[in-house]
């Protein structure tokens, strides 16, 4: 049935993440009339229970460490860990105190109008918000996010679980903890809380920590988290939960671990159904939302970030962003290129990759040449000492010549990558590469032997 009292708008974005904030903000500025739809906070998951609060978590966390390190190096040091200070910086400093308001007037400064509420698609070219309905003449924008996925363990509804959204608001660092899922979140947080002080174990029912990087680094990290101190079940499933006097036990079939916390991090989960995108004739089952190369999932509707299924991680939603303003403003320029997605778990070593692992480039019959290099038997690895762990893999298309994904684990592994990422984006030749100059005694320049060792 037609709405009569709809409003005629340019464009509404639905969802403020990064990347709907972002490209929300542009539209506005280049004079259309953009009305973003918000239902919880504007910046999304990234600024309030993301990105932003775990690094400084992890901030803390290597301060620690490396206070822990000083011993043998540079003398002596008792290094006492205080969480209060993150969390006051938490809430005081990135989340003023899970309140928006800052980034709204982001927003309806650069001329966008907010409306706060839950979006939904109700007919082609029509989204309603509460009782407003609104007619967009250039497009809607879909950046919804996603949200904690629960796993149906038995017993684990309605037990006071963490998520990333509780673990962020920790006010005080639990004496232990159980870290369900070790993936991104999961490793990141197990390793801030255990140089804390909290007796952390996680469980993950692949048998690798980060199992979609290279085993290599999988590997890595399961030993640097069991010389901390981290308790590692790989191949685990939990079958059971219960918690009761203040603690979770946590049933492994045949093993069970405690923890006064229990933190669930076992992926995301988007709602397309509640977003009505059934209504533009969009399968409100699946799990993402395909798009063409211009992020178009349908006529006159784009969507970009985690919905994608491009790759969970701000930089992607915001790239996508671009694309999308470039083209409802008919500004060409490139679309979408997924061959060099970088991307950093911020454990110490930090995990950085770019591009295909080598088991992904296998898949896809490439003729495949590796080459690998340990951060310890660099110069700068050497000098570094404490803290060392690290290595770059190099994964090579030799019929090409070209690199085509790469992994860069250790002390500012995520920096190294920026080369990384510029070979694989660029598709530097490799003898390039072997040829040009790697300052001394930098991390990176174990990149060289890493190229050097493709040769053998
Ligand atoms: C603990 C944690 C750590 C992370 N660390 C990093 C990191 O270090 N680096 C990195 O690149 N990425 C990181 N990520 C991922 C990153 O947070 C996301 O990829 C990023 O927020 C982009 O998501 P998005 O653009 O899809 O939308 P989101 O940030 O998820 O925001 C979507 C917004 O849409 C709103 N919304 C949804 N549906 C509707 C609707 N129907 N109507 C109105 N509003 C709606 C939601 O309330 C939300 O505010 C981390 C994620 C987590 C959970
Ligand atoms: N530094 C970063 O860029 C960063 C940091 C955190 C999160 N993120 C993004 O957020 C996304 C979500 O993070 P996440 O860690 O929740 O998801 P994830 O997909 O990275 O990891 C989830 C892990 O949980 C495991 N798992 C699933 N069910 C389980 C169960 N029942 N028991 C035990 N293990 C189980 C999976 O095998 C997987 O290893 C990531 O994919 C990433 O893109 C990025």
């Amino acid at each position: 049935m037609a709405v009569h009292n709809a409003e005629e708008v340019d464009v509404v974005v639905i969802g403020m993440g990064p990347g709907g904030e972002d490209a929300a903000g542009r539209l506005a500025e280049a004079g259309l009339s953009v009305v973003g739809v918000e239902a919880r906070l504007v910046g999304g998951e990234c600024p309030y229970y993301g990105c932003v609060p775990t690094k400084m978590m992890i901030r803390g966390a290597n301060l620690l460490a490396e206070g822990r390190r000083i011993p043998g190096l540079a003398g002596d040091a008792t290094v006492t860990a205080d969480w209060t200070q993150v969390a006051k910086r938490i809430r005081e400093e990135a989340t003023d105190s899970w309140d928006d308001r800052v980034a709204a007037e982001r927003f309806t400064g650069r001329g966008g109008r907010l409306v706060r509420g839950y979006g939904r698609i109700t007919a082609p070219g029509e989204v309603t918000v509460g009782d407003q309905v609104f007619r967009p003449r250039r497009g809607i924008v879909l950046n919804p996010g996603t949200e904690p996925v629960v796993p149906p363990i038995d017993g684990l509804a309605g037990t006071p679980f963490w998520t990333n959204r509780e673990a962020v608001r920790a006010e005080a660092a639990p004496g232990s903890l159980v870290v369900l899922g070790g993936g991104a979140i999961g490793t990141e947080m197990a390793q801030a809380f255990s140089r804390f002080g909290t007796r952390v174990t996680v469980v993950e029912s692949r048998d690798r920590l980060l199992a979609v990087e290279e085993p290599e680094a999988c590997d890595l990290l399961r030993e640097v988290f069991e010389r901390e101190g981290i308790t590692v079940r790989t191949g685990a499933r939990a079958t059971a939960v219960r918690h009761a006097d203040g603690a979770f036990t946590v049933d492994l079939g045949g093993e069970t671990v405690r923890g006064e916390a229990l933190l669930v991090s076992t992926g995301r989960r988007t709602r397309l159904r509640e977003l009505g995108v059934g209504a533009i004739g969009l399968d409100a089952d699946a799990r993402t939302i395909e798009t063409d190369e211009w992020m178009r999932a349908a006529e006159g509707v784009w969507a970009i970030g985690d919905v994608t299924g491009k790759g969970a991680f701000t930089h992607m939603s915001m790239y996508q962003a671009d694309i999308v303003v470039r083209d409802i403003l008919g500004q060409g320029g490139p679309p979408a290129d997924y061959r060099a997605v970088p991307r950093v778990t911020f454990t110490d070593p930090e995990v950085g990759a770019v591009g295909l692992t080598e088991a992904q480039a296998r898949e896809r019959g490439i003729n495949v040449r590796t080459g690998l290099t340990r951060i310890p038997e660099s110069s700068r690895g050497w000098i570094h000492k404490a803290g060392n762990d690290g290595f770059i893999k190099l994964v090579q298309d030799a019929d090409r010549g070209v690199l085509v994904g790469a992994t860069s684990a250790g002390p500012a592994g995520g920096e190294v990558l920026s080369a990384l990422a510029v070979a694989v984006h660029g598709e530097v030749p490799v003898e390039r590469l072997r040829h040009m100059i790697y300052a001394y005694p930098t991390f990176h320049r174990a990149i060289e032997t890493a190229v050097k060792d493709l040769e053998v």
